[in-house]
Formats: C-alpha cells, sequence, structure tokens
C-alpha cells in the first residue's frame, strides 16, 4: 500500500468516527492529513460533500498554497488555508475542523474574551498540561467570511505541534503529530465545552469566575 493509500485510509477512518458522533451536521467540517513534508502536499475533504458517506472522491491531494496536485474535478475544501496554516508552521500531521452545538455556544459565551480556560480539569492533560495549576487557554477568533483573513487570524495562534482554535459562532480546528493526537485533542476540547456548559446550568455565577 502506497503512503498515499495509508493516509486516506487513516483519514477515512477518522471522518467515520467523527461522523458516528453526529459532527458534520449539514456539510460541515474539513479533514486534512499530511502526506508529504518535501514538497509539502496533504490530503483534504472535498468541499460541499456529506461527510458521513465514504466514497472514493472523499479527499483530494493538495500542495503548499491549497492547489489540487494533478487534473481533478473535485475542489478542496473552502477552508483549506487554515489546513494550510497548521502545515506550514509546525510539525503536525493531521488537522481536524467541525461545528458542533457545543463548541459554538462556548465561543459565543467567552467571544469577548477572546478565549476560554479550562483549570483543574483532568482533561486537559490531553493537551499536555500536566501540572496541578497548569491553565488551557484555547483562543476564540472572528469568524471573517473571507478565508484569507480567517487563515491569517487563525495564524496567529499556531505555535505549537498540537492545539486547538475556536472560531466564533463557526465551530473548531484542531492539529496533532498524527491523525490519533489530532482526535484526541477534539474529543478533548469537546468534552470541556459540554462539561463548561452544563456546569454553568447549575452554577451560573462560574461565568464570572477569573481563571
Ligand atoms: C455548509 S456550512 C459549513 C461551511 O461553510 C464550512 O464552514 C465548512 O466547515 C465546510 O466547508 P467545506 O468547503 O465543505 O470544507
Ligand atoms: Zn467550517
Amino acid at each position: 500500500m502506497s503512503l498515499l493509500e495509508k493516509r486516506w485510509n487513516e483519514l477515512a477512518d477518522v471522518k467515520d468516527e467523527l461522523a458516528e458522533r453526529d459532527w458534520f451536521m449539514g456539510t460541515s467540517g474539513n479533514l486534512a492529513i499530511k502526506v508529504s513534508d518535501n514538497p509539502l502536499q496533504f490530503l483534504v475533504t472535498a468541499s460541499g460533500k456529506d461527510k458521513r458517506k465514504r466514497t472514493d472522491e472523499d479527499f483530494l491531494l493538495v500542495d503548499e498554497f491549497g492547489r489540487p496536485v494533478g487534473d481533478t474535478h473535485l475542489k478542496p475544501s473552502a477552508e483549506t488555508l487554515l489546513h494550510v496554516e497548521i502545515y506550514r508552521r509546525t510539525n503536525a500531521g493531521c488537522s481536524l475542523h467541525v461545528h458542533t452545538i457545543d463548541n459554538n455556544i462556548v465561543s459565543e459565551i467567552y467571544g469577548d474574551q477572546g478565549e476560554v480556560k479550562f483549570k483543574g480539569q483532568e482533561l486537559i492533560k490531553a493537551f499536555n498540561k500536566w501540572d496541578e495549576d497548569a491553565v488551557l487557554k484555547i483562543p476564540i477568533i472572528h469568524n471573517y467570511a473571507h478565508i484569507p483573513t480567517l487563515a491569517k487570524a487563525f495564524s496567529e495562534h499556531i505555535s505549537e505541534d498540537s492545539g486547538a482554535v475556536l472560531i466564533r459562532n463557526h465551530g473548531i480546528t484542531v492539529w496533532g503529530k498524527d491523525a490519533f493526537e489530532a482526535k484526541k485533542v477534539l474529543e478533548a476540547s469537546e468534552f470541556l465545552f459540554r462539561y463548561q456548559l452544563r456546569l454553568l446550568e447549575h452554577k451560573p455565577y462560574q461565568l464570572f469566575k477569573v481563571v
């Protein structure tokens, strides 16, 4: 099996798992996996597809500018430039973007603060935060309709080989060294968002707690 096929299957498996969680409502979401560093090429989901279906046209190979490699009738994800920023700036091997109700609500509640913080929660270890006093900060950026502007705002928060950024009232983009790590960060983020929203139902004053 070629490396391209191996990466294709890995990404298809992640896509199936996220679909199982119903994280691709209304064709939203896009996924990418790096295939080579030099030249930079990665597989990205084709735009506008129902990502719950598994087909031979789910992904296409793109270059360091997010342009298709070779002839294809498929269109790369509208948000390919965000994935480009990740692979250009880090050693990440996989990046995932999903829209969920929870990540949208958290992004709206904390959007004016520009970030949401978590402290004293076991799952921040998924972000390599091991100290008891460690604070996880997930940045929240404005949802610019102009994708190059969105990608630029997004790129300002990419500093490590794994991470997460919320786009206000839009969704989350995460990345990690491989598909396993990216999925771990995504699942941990969604756990923390669900936790935070449930906590606010029981303790609304937590909203004003300064971490
Ligand atoms: C149909 S709403 C979602 C899109 O606008 C976009 O945000 C998204 O996540 C999916 O776009 P796509 O071009 O299919 O990758
Ligand atoms: Zn999106």
